[in-house]
């Protein structure tokens, strides 16, 4: 039997953990400040589960990365960084307008060689991946966006990425609302979230665990 134990309340816990991380890098610090007044800044990132991820990137000495949702580059421009100088992020988006806001802060960094940015939908640039020949060659996948084709950028992925590859998804608990039962009238990107989480839990491709930062991050290992 599990003792029950007490951690803290929520926010208590999210205070001292946001107190106790290393500094960011100073270009991811320019790019969160110059978003704080923007009217969408609030769908970046949370710099904790990037910390996280990028600190698995470094063990893992990954090269070759995937993302979907760019926004403005702050996440795509923490896995450049993590990544040596011949290292790769196909990043993916649909919007110039809000990845150009990003594109010169990947350069300050010094790190916009090793983002490919491709602009169109996620599931034909994974696509357009495989036909290509480079499945089984990624070693990290970050999922952010596109959450109505979920189930399929899931598959895609796993054939794009290595065994022991790992494949995360950001807003696990769909901003809470997946903490609760069921609603009848439940949003369409949300159903398709609660399902895709349940079906990544029964398989036997992945081992999966979701991480309490933030939205929830869903990071699964390819078997
Ligand atoms: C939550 S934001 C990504 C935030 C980003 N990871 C960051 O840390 O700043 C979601 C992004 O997904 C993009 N998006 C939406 N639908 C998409 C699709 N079908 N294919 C690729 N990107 C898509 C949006 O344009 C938006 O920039």
């Amino acid at each position: 039997m599990n003792h029950p134990r007490e951690y803290g309340s929520d926010q208590q816990r999210r205070t001292y953990i946001n107190s106790h991380m290393s500094e960011l890098h100073p270009v991811m610090k320019k790019l969160r400040q110059l978003m704080e007044t923007h009217p969408r800044g609030f769908i970046m990132s949370d710099p904790n589960p990037i910390m996280v991820l990028s600190n698995m990137l470094k063990l893992a000495a990954a090269k070759k990365c995937i993302e979907v949702g760019v926004f403005t580059g702050y996440s795509s421009l923490a896995w450049a960084l993590s990544m040596p100088e011949d290292g790769k992020v196909v990043a993916c988006d649909i919007s110039t307008e809000y990845t150009d806001i990003g594109k010169p802060f990947w350069k300050e960094a010094g790190v916009d060689h090793k983002i490919d940015l491709r602009i169109a939908p996620a599931v034909e640039t994974l696509q357009s991946l495989i036909e290509s020949e480079e499945s089984g060659t990624f070693d990290f996948i970050y999922v952010d966006g596109d959450k109505l084709n979920a189930d399929v950028i899931y598959e895609l992925s796993l054939k794009l990425l290595r065994t022991n590859g790992i494949i995360a998804f950001d807003n696990s608990f769909m901003h809470g609302h997946l903490l609760k039962p069921e609603d009848e009238d439940e949003r369409q990107d949300v159903s398709v979230i609660r399902k895709l989480n349940v079906k990544i839990q029964q398989d036997s491709r992945v081992a999966a665990v979701m991480l309490d930062v933030a939205d929830g991050v869903y990071v699964c290992r390819k078997n």
